[in-house]
């Protein structure tokens, strides 16, 4: 098909929109290429781009474009957006360099965070600064519970589409002159081809990242349960120069099981070959089999959206199913759709069982099935003592009766010897500037992971006599915090490094035992007070709601001992955050 979608529209554009996105974990551009399918029914011609490729003096004199970007850290874009972060904020922009242009910002980010959705806020300013005509006021989606997608759908019921019609209307357009996207497969006995070249920005991050051997893979907890189980995994390094509590990121897989099912459900024939026929760049490397696409690529186990439920409910042959799905996917159904498909954590694959939903084709799932994303974890390994291995922590994630996340199910059916893909990438935890200050290091449960490869990394030196060349030569003191004994952590390992000097004090707090402690209750206030008066260091990982508890006490330090009023308490921690003295990594 060539410019628009029904033949009678064949000529009919409303020209180009570039859609944007900055991301770390690929929820920026799971909604990108979601909003390019949305206009390009709308018969616009949609072209995705990362920001990493962005072309400077291109962008300012695009007419429409649209920006998915994503936060992190201190108001501060993803990695991949950091160069364009740069340069359009840079002082060299001129004052009306974007007159030509009108844009729209979705802003993703976790109101977990002090600086909800805040690269998106400030792109969305800088471009109405730069002379860019804003058409649609800013969306966010927050990801503290997940809603994401559905904010994002919110946000585009309140009039996007409408707006982006009455704007530009439909005109004849010679369909040679655009690059499609349309996505149509041929089932191919072609071989399967890894090495495809032309892949877009995601699919070269996949293909460029690279392979570890698990040396070891165990369990940490004494008694783990379904839901409550932290896996110690030991990745083989060797050649990988990577940084004392760095991130990795891991692409997980679905099982055989769950592919088995969708394959049969939709009568598919798994090993069945086919190749994606497109002028644009490709989401992965094909041809490639059903059950490969299906195993590295589909991501069809994630919450289901109101999109997807939208498409089914097309496909769903009985009257009831049909409408239940499309009440699900409506504006005015959301209740419904909370409580039996939000908190359910179903997904297209329990979905399409349930309502007996047999006719999804390959097309349809590339259309509506986002592509499988990598987890992040913070690394629990020194470079120094493990030049070879990096260590991570796992903690394991039930959706709802029973079903494991999908990194979770994945991590279950590793063991020695399996190969697993991921990348490595920057962590907040950098060294001191100044290796004398002394560090704080709070991490309960698995957020005791970076905590012990900055332990670790202080024990190298020490080991070594070389304690002037270590990046932690002030003390180091460490609070965890977990359940029970057998939830401690390298209880041993921990308590050696207490012995040795390593660390000069280590306080565990226990929250099921007779006196029940949170890592919080063991915060001595007035020894955190000097040990930031002295210039200090607190690191702090784990859970958002642990998070904002720790710096709540930290603000209550501040308002206890220098009586100073709530604002200014709760303004001192942005300053530390400023000046690197609270350094978080949190989840959730
Ligand atoms: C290490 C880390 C730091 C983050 N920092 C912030 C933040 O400062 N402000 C915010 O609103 N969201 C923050 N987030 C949440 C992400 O912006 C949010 O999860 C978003 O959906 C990610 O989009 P992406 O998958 O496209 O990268 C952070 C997430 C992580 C993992």
């Amino acid at each position: 098909m060539g410019c628009g979608q029904s033949s009678a529209s064949f000529f009919e554009s409303r020209g180009l929109i570039y859609i944007y996105y900055g991301t770390t974990s690929g929820n920026s551009s799971r909604l990108a290429f979601q909003f390019a399918s949305q206009t390009r029914k709308l018969n616009f011609l949609p072209k995705v781009i990362n920001l990493s490729e962005f072309e400077p003096d291109q962008i300012s004199q695009q007419k429409l474009a649209v920006f998915f970007v994503s936060t992190y850290g201190v108001g501060s874009s993803s990695s991949d957006a950091q160069k364009f972060n740069s340069w359009i904020f840079s002082s060299e922009r001129k004052n009306d360099e974007f007159k030509s242009m009108s844009y729209i910002v979705f802003a993703l980010g976790n109101t977990n965070h002090e600086n909800y959705c805040q690269f998106g806020i400030r792109l969305d300013k800088r471009l109405e600064e730069l002379g860019a005509k804003r058409l649609f006021a800013l969306g966010k989606g927050n990801a503290a519970e997940n809603t994401t997608e559905n904010d994002y759908q919110n946000w585009i019921n309140t009039g996007v589409e409408q707006t982006l019609i009455q704007t530009y209307p439909a005109q004849t357009c010679d369909p040679k002159k655009f690059e499609q996207s349309i996505q149509k497969i041929k089932y191919t006995n072609e071989p399967e081809n890894e090495n495809l070249e032309n892949l877009d920005y995601q699919a070269q991050k996949y293909k460029s990242s690279n392979t570890f051997i698990i040396n070891e893979i165990k369990e940490l907890k004494k008694k783990p349960t379904l839901g409550n189980s932290t896996l110690f995994i030991d990745l083989i390094a060797d050649n990988i120069n990577y940084k004392t509590a760095s991130n990795i990121a891991i692409y997980p897989q679905n099982s055989d099981q769950d592919i088995n099912e969708l394959c049969h459900q939709l009568r598919l024939d798994k090993n069945m070959k086919f190749e994606i026929i497109t002028s644009s760049k490709h989401p992965f490397p094909n041809p490639i089999s059903i059950q490969n696409y299906l195993r590295k690529y589909c991501d069809f186990t994630g919450l289901i959206t109101k999109k997807q439920l939208m498409e089914l409910s097309n496909l769903a042959i009985n009257v009831q199913s049909k409408e239940e799905l499309l009440k699900a996917s409506s504006f005015e159904g959301r209740d419904f759709y909370l409580e039996n498909f939000q908190k359910k954590r179903e997904s297209l694959l329990t979905v399409i069982k349930k309502y007996n939903i047999r006719n999804l084709s390959i097309e349809q799932l590339l259309e509506i099935c986002p592509l499988i994303t990598p987890r992040f974890f913070t690394i629990a390994s020194s470079n120094m003592k493990y030049p070879k291995n990096i260590h991570i922590l796992a903690s394991q994630l039930v959706l709802h009766e029973k079903r494991l996340g999908l990194c979770s199910q994945y991590f279950s059916g590793l063991k020695k010897g399996s190969i697993v893909k991921g990348y490595l990438s920057d962590s907040k935890f950098i060294f001191p500037k100044d290796p004398k200050v002394p560090v704080l290091l709070i991490g309960p449960g698995a957020g005791l992971a970076p905590m012990r490869a900055l332990i670790q990394e202080r024990d190298y030196y020490l080991e070594e006599n070389s304690i002037d060349w270590s990046p932690f030569q002030g003390k180091m003191e460490l609070l965890f915090g977990c359940r029970t004994e057998d939830e401690y952590f390298f209880e041993d390992e921990l308590k050696n490094y207490e012995k040795n000097g390593t660390l000069s004090n280590l306080k565990v707090a226990f929250s099921r035992k007779e006196v029940k402690q949170y890592v919080t209750d063991i915060m001595d206030l007035n020894q955190i007070h000097s040990h930031l008066t002295m210039e200090g260091i607190i690191y702090i990982c784990g859970s958002s709601q642990m998070g904002r508890d720790i710096t709540n006490r930290i603000q209550d330090m501040y308002k206890q001992i220098e009586n100073i009023a709530p604002y200014l308490a709760f303004k001192k921690i942005s300053e530390l955050e400023q000046k690197q003295q609270l350094i978080t990594e949190l989840w959730g």
